[in-house]
């Protein structure tokens, strides 16, 4: 696979950012969207619509759904794969957001997946980064590509929030109008070792299993005593 690399670390928190502005050109954009917008069947619902290719992501468990057989990349999406990652991803997801609609804050699934890349395309919008009360924007520019690594993959939430407008920081005032996204995911070789019991789902399931050993331990000296008595 050939690599090209011009992603750069975004200088401000958090962590783990990667940036490539100008992924494709816009003439390209523009003969995605009219793909998107003419040839592809979206779901018929208002709000975020998705299309999943390779394998299908699986709502109720945040992992791979196994019913779903794998749905080999179409012509249009074959030249948007990131070729920086030592093999293509194993889901990708196109989403379409009408005017004003949003994703709200989460995490992407610690267990089932690793890096994350977003392609945007169509109208700018503003992504929400959040870490406790702390809160940074990060402006979804057009034909950029972004990696998520790191801290801002692992320890910080992220979401677009459901408005009509974005306000910039100089204080302009952006509507939002059609975007696109284009989110890669990669399987995680072994288990996510980053341990927050907040964010990490597999922290969270070792947490539980913890507990559950300890209640058993409990349990089994509770027996002991009694049989002692
Ligand atoms: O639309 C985007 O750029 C990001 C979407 C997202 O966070 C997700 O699909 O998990
Ligand atoms: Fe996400």
């Amino acid at each position: 696979m050939e690599t090209r690399s011009n992603f750069q670390e975004l200088p401000s928190e958090p962590h783990g950012i990667f940036w490539e502005e100008n992924f494709i050109t816009a003439e390209h954009e523009q003969h995605l969207i009219s793909i998107f917008t003419n040839e592809l069947e979206w779901p018929d619902r208002p709000g975020r619509v998705s299309l999943h290719y390779g394998y299908s992501f699986d709502y109720k468990t945040f992992g791979i759904d196994p019913e779903i057989p794998y749905k080999e990349f179409p012509s249009w999406l074959k030249p948007l794969i990131p070729t920086t990652e030592d093999r293509a991803p194993d889901q990708v997801c196109l989403q379409y957001y009408p005017p004003g609609a949003g994703i709200p804050p989460h995490v992407d699934a610690h267990k089932p997946y690793d890096q994350l890349y977003a392609l945007s395309l169509g109208a700018p919008a503003m992504m929400v980064f959040r870490q406790g009360d702390r809160r940074i924007e990060v402006d979804l520019s057009p034909r950029s590509m972004m990696k998520m690594s790191g801290d801002s993959r692992l320890h910080w939430t992220h979401g677009i929030r459901k408005r009509k407008n974005d306000t910039l920081p100089d204080g302009t005032v952006r509507p939002r109008g059609k975007r696109w996204s284009i989110t890669y995911r990669w399987l995680r070789d072994g288990e996510c070792e980053c341990g927050n019991l907040e964010l990490c789902d597999t922290a969270q399931r070792r947490n539980g299993i913890e507990k559950e050993k300890r209640s058993l331990k409990a349990l089994e000296n509770a027996a002991l005593k009694e049989s002692v008595v």
